[in-house]
């Protein structure tokens, strides 16, 4: 389906989906424990990916409304074929867990995920006494069993998530376990693993790029409540900052590294506040202006930098995001490419973006299968003298279902086309 959206104010509040990296992370840590409540999950496609990843392992999982209940596993004794669909997320995690079944499983996932590559994370795992078969890069689909025993091990890390994945599956080992990080971008993602790792009475000495796991550790997550999601709400702020004035409900502190786009919105020139106390971001209508921009920690922000980089004045430079390649698509080129539909100055980089502000007359982008894509671009509609047509919009259901409405209902005009 093709959404078009219509130059519109919007006005009122909202409230973002919960996050999403969280969701899977408490999804699994509680599949590893005796008994456990997940309150206020995301329920996505890439989450519901992982739930089903959690079946396939053996746990036990009840549903009632907004809140999950697990009864882990002791032993990952799974074998047989589970496809992951769209989710990086679930398959680099899920890689490490079923490094600990004898019997053989293998993971897929489908033609986006397909494309993205594993191999420091399998050749790890293979080192430390896993065994994964793959191509080259170890693209899905995977064959995979165990058994992870433990060991010190170096790794380059294209994906922060391999090393999400160690450590979730090492303290699982017989024996101790050192990680160390020769390169790792989108550091924060470590920092939300460790945050469910500590709440699952997991210890983790993690010294800079170092991670020290003992072994022989026990899972024990007892209730863990999802916090909202930085990179759905970047949507909201954003829409505020182009057209009109968005509270944007339910944003407590997190160690999020997406919540950095209120510092973005503010070095823009955006008129932004942060109620931390009532968890309240406000925005709203602003003149931005370009700015420079290190994506390496906040790769997931950089369509809703470019949208807003499209309407500011002067030159925005994003830089250090060469992990933008590696996603559900090449974001670098997906967000050229629409850019460049709309009639904006835009230069791509190997590692980034140079996006020169201009006016928008309107026309038609492609989510190209990616639900960031989608998310971002279509607030792009909202300045655009004729509007904006964005194609395959459903997509948006990966991580923010429902975000259609959520717009609507701050009065933005928004249609749906059968394609
Ligand atoms: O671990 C996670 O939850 C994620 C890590 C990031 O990926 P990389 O570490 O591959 O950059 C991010 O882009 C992705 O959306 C979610
Ligand atoms: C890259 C993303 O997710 P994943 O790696 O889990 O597919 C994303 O949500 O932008």
């Amino acid at each position: 389906m093709d959404v078009r959206i219509l130059r519109s104010e919007v006005d009122g509040k909202a409230t973002p989906p919960p996050s999403k990296s969280y969701t899977h992370r408490a999804f699994i840590a509680a599949s590893l424990s005796p008994s456990a409540l997940v309150e206020n999950p995301l329920f996505s496609d890439d989450t519901l990916a992982t739930l089903k990843a959690c079946r396939f392992i053996g746990a036990e999982v009840t549903r009632w409304k907004d809140l999950i209940a697990f009864r882990g596993v002791e032993d990952v004794e799974s074998s047989g074929y589970i496809n992951v669909e769209n989710s990086g997320t679930t398959l680099r995690l899920f890689l490490g867990i079923l490094s600990h079944s004898k019997r053989i499983c293998v993971i897929d996932g489908d033609s986006s995920l397909r494309k993205r590559p594993n191999r420091s994370l399998a050749l790890t795992l293979n080192k430390l006494g896993a065994k994964i078969w793959g191509d080259y890069d170890f693209k899905a689909p995977l064959k995979v069993c165990g058994i992870v025993t433990g060991g010190e091990v170096s790794i380059r890390a294209e994906s922060s998530q391999f090393i999400s994945s160690l450590l979730f599956s090492l303290p699982l080992a017989k024996y101790d376990s050192e990680i160390k990080v020769e390169e790792v971008k989108s550091r924060p993602y470590i920092d939300i693993t460790l945050h469910v790792l500590e709440e699952s009475g997991i210890e983790v000495k993690a010294d800079g790029k170092n991670f020290y796991i003992p072994g022989e550790q026990s899972y024990s997550l007892k209730t863990f409540s999802v916090p909202a999601d930085f990179s759905s709400a970047s949507y909201l702020i954003a829409a505020g900052l182009l057209a009109g004035r968005v509270e944007v409900l339910n944003m407590s502190d997190s160690r999020q590294g997406d919540k950095r786009i209120v510092d973005i919105a503010k070095q823009m020139g955006g008129n932004v506040r942060w109620d931390k106390e009532n968890g309240v971001i406000t925005a709203k209508q602003s003149e931005l202006e370009g700015i420079e921009v290190d994506a390496s920690d906040i790769p997931d922000l950089v369509p809703t930098i470019a949208v807003l980089a499209a309407v500011a004045r002067g030159k925005t430079t994003i830089y250090n995001a060469e992990h933008l390649r590696i996603k559900e698509i090449d974001r670098i080129d997906g967000c050229y490419k629409n850019l460049r539909s709309l009639g904006i100055e835009v230069e791509k980089r190997r590692d980034g973006l140079v996006i020169k502000g201009g006016s928008i007359r309107g026309g038609t982008v492609d989510s190209f299968g990616d639900h960031r894509m989608a998310l971002a671009f279509s607030l792009l509609g909202l300045v655009a003298e004729e509007g904006v047509t964005v194609k395959n919009a459903e997509v948006v259901s990966v991580s923010f279902p429902g975000y259609f409405d959520v717009l609507k209902n701050l009065s933005a005009k928004v249609e749906w086309i059968k394609s």
